[in-house]
């Protein structure tokens, strides 16, 4: 409507002709007039003959009358009216132009409304916020813009591409070659593309969103015991979390139903279009209000501390009654005992700029050592290499999610355990792209060390993007230790140059110091995750990497090397209430339908035991616990685990809930004073608060103060903190968020890391 009303004519310039427009023109010929019909007619007609055309009286008429009695233009219009067969239309006044271009901009703009809801569609797995700066990246202009989905990466514009051509060429065939109802699939299918088609072996359509499910190699098919008989379908209840590596383990099949997200983009947006886009509450408002208003049930706060006492009445009410009975293991005492049979172990996250290298290095320090079998690269080769992707084979083995496989980059976080003779180890595999750093911060808030992955030939992007941001971030969780792997060597011009890599390391080292990180945390390996030289195994003499072996050590090396002290406060750390944030809710299998996996920050749990969850409340029993996807009798501080649990329904848990002892829950906070690092500028105004993987949306509703590096005051009340200051403030939630004194949190504003700190 807009544009037309801008559309600029005269009045007097709305019908060109008014004056004619509706009136018989026969009645408007003179004599003269008809006198030239009657003469030019026929010789019109003569030489449309001659060229083989034919046009009636009427149209040869039209045309001497529009063209002044040229015959010769008369010809040729007369002529393409006739092989038009249709009537000549009256020329368009400017008013009727503008309405034609406003129906088109309408249609334009429909389109794009379209295409927007299915970007959205395309986004809908992600079990975070997405912060209100980065939305305008999953909300493309027009279709041929999808690329900027993922914030501009050339690699997916060049899928998009691809696949476009892919699904062109599988349509002119009759069939779809790829059936994959992913939503990037959805943004370019081809218009014949059926929403129920069967699935292609390669891709298959997800109803949920996969986080990481390791597939574990199918046996040989004379071998495959025959299929469960299928169970009725169920509704699935709504969660935010989706499996990780615990999922898969627990899994009979691979194609496991994985819970599905409670709040997707699609659905808090709704699908439909309001008249006025600016009435009622942004986008941004409705979702955050529907994080705030769909959580579970959470004790409600009233003056007369009435609830207070139900609730109080309720902790003291009979506790689920676990089928397994707790064998009352004195756990800290068997840990002790068990301590000499242990090998050193950490967790530990990979993180860096996206397209680095970090999933193929993994894969590659995986195949390496004997984790992942050859057979298994053999066979993601196979199917990377059908898909066009061949390079991505190695890192097929962190990143298993179907939409992952198909696009190159990692969504979330990835686990996989390894063992050495020495040391046994976890892998997080963290997402490289900005859109998801906040899985990155959930993966970092794991780990015991970081593996920073450096492309040596591309140091600005990273510098520029994501490494930065995750060095910083790896310090905001806490981590001090980092192995920095110079990847990518075998690509560097010349191959495997020393003077490159020294280069690298001078400016990363930089880096990381700038970040706060130790001069002795920090070990420099070069490597490439690709060729596999130095990662495992030490490149030959004869090759132009044989300079490393005479100055580095292996990435395992290095890794065995660098794992953390065990703290000397560990004991006692098992010693204390359990505490546990829950990093995923899955659907295990049939004998364990609800499991939840995370990092046991203090106490210990054991089988039978009955635990509470915060804020949701609700106690549930312990009938199952695996560590490094072995089943164990209790599980303490340190250590990544999956619970199997039973008597909680489902839509009572939520990854980035804690899991606690019932006799000492976990305080549920709506507010907290916290001492924070600036890196970027901060009003009181609303943030997005991170605690490993709770995200929630919050507001500074108070500077207190700034201080010093002793947290001495510098000033008082503040009216505004800058990049580089220390700062008290004071956070609050709408809702209560599961807290304790101590932990990390990271503060981000507008999909930008602006502060982090520690919970006071
Ligand atoms: N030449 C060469 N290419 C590599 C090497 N490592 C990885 N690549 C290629 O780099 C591309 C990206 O590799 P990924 O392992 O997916 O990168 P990533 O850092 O895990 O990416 P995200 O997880 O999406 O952030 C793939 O095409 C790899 O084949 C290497 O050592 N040498």
């Amino acid at each position: 409507m807009q544009r037309v009303k801008n559309v600029d004519y005269d009045e007097d310039e709305l019908y060109d002709d008014d004056e004619e427009y509706g009136a018989d023109p026969e009645e408007s010929y003179s004599q003269e007039d008809r006198d030239n019909f009657a003469a030019l007619i026929p010789v019109v007609r003569a030489e449309l003959e001659e060229a083989g055309s034919r046009a009636s009286n009427k149209e040869i008429q039209n045309a001497l009358w529009n063209y002044y009695w040229d015959v010769g233009k008369s010809d040729a219009e007369a002529s393409a009216a006739a092989a038009d067969g249709e009537k000549q239309e009256k020329p368009k006044s400017k008013f009727d132009q503008a309405a034609e271009r406003s129906a088109r901009d309408i249609a334009d703009d429909f389109e794009d409304a379209a295409s927007m809801l299915l970007s959205m569609a395309w986004f809908r797995d992600v079990p975070w916020i997405l912060p209100p700066g980065r939305q305008d990246y999953l909300v493309p202009a027009t279709p041929i813009s999808r690329p900027r989905l993922l914030g501009g990466s050339s690699k997916l514009a060049k899928l998009a591409e691809e696949r476009r051509k892919k699904a062109a060429a599988a349509s002119a065939e009759g069939s779809v070659a790829n059936g994959a109802l992913s939503s990037l699939d959805r943004l370019t299918k081809p218009k014949d593309f059926k929403e129920n088609e069967a699935p292609s072996a390669v891709a298959e359509p997800r109803k949920y969103p996969v986080r990481k499910k390791r597939e574990p190699t199918p046996p040989p098919a004379e071998e495959s015991p025959p299929p469960p008989p299928a169970e009725p379908e169920q509704e699935k209840p709504d969660l935010r979390a989706s499996p990780t590596a615990f999922a898969r383990t627990l899994s009979a099949s691979p194609n496991q139903d994985i819970l599905p997200a409670a709040t997707t983009l699609s659905e808090l947006l709704g699908s439909g279009q309001s008249e006025d886009p600016f009435q009622g509450p942004s986008p941004d408002d409705t979702l955050i209000s529907h994080l705030y208003n769909t959580g579970p049930t959470k004790p409600k706060q009233t003056a007369n501390g009435l609830t207070k006492k139900t609730e109080a009445l309720k902790l003291d009410s009979a506790p689920p009654q676990p089928k397994l009975r707790s064998k009352g293991l004195d756990v800290p005492k068997l840990w002790a005992e068990e301590k000499a049979k242990r090998k050193p172990s950490a967790a530990f996250v990979v993180v860096g700029h996206v397209d680095h290298g970090k999933s193929t290095l993994m894969g590659r320090l995986l195949l390496d050592v004997g984790a992942v079998s050859q057979r298994d690269i053999d066979k993601y080769q196979r199917q990377a290499s059908e898909l066009g992707k061949a390079s991505f084979a190695l890192a097929w083995v962190m990143d298993t999610s179907t939409e992952e496989r198909e696009r190159g980059v990692t969504f979330d976080f990835a686990q996989h355990h390894f063992s050495t003779p020495k040391a046994d180890f976890t892998i997080l595999d963290a997402p490289g792209h900005r859109d998801f750093v906040p899985n990155m911060i959930g993966g970092a808030s794991m780990a015991d060390m970081a593996v920073l992955v450096v492309d040596a030939n591309q140091l600005d992007s990273g510098m520029k993007g994501q490494t930065r941001e995750h060095i910083l971030l790896a310090k905001a969780v806490g981590l001090k230790k980092v192995v920095v792997a110079v990847n990518k060597l075998d690509a560097a011009r010349p191959a495997w140059s020393q003077q490159l890599f020294e280069s690298v390391q001078i400016d990363i080292r930089k880096l990381l110091a700038e970040s706060g990180f130790a001069d002795e945390d920090i070990k420099f390996v070069p490597c490439s995750g690709l060729s596999g030289a130095n990662v495992v195994n030490q490149p030959k003499a004869s090759s132009p990497a044989a300079w490393v072996p005479k100055a580095h050590f292996t990435l395992l090396q290095t890794l065995e090397r660098s794992i953390p002290p065990t703290k000397p406060t560990t004991q006692e750390t098992i010693k204390q209430p359990l505490r546990m944030q829950i990093i995923d809710v899955f659907r295990g299998s049939v004998t364990n339908p609800l499991s939840v996996a995370g990092r046991i920050s203090s106490g210990n749990v054991q089988n039978g035991d009955v635990v509470t969850t915060q804020p949701s409340g609700e106690k549930a029993a312990i009938k199952g616990l695996e560590v490094s996807d072995e089943p164990r009798e209790f599980a303490v501080a340190g250590q990544i685990c999956t619970l199997h649990l039973s008597e909680i329904e489902a839509q009572h848990l939520r990854s980035g809930d804690v899991l606690c002892s019932s006799q000492h829950p976990v305080r549920v906070a709506r507010g907290f004073t916290a001492l924070i690092e600036l890196l970027d500028s901060l009003l009181p105004q609303p943030v997005d608060v991170h605690l490993g993987r709770l995200h929630a949306p919050g507001t500074i509703s108070q500077l207190i103060e700034t201080v010093d590096g002793r947290g001495e005051q510098l000033k008082r009340r503040p009216r505004l903190l800058k990049a580089g200051q220390r700062a008290r403030v004071r956070i609050s939630f709408e809702e209560g968020v599961p807290l304790a004194v101590g932990e990390k949190i990271v503060v981000r504003s507008a999909g930008v890391t602006a502060a982090y700190g520690t919970v006071e």
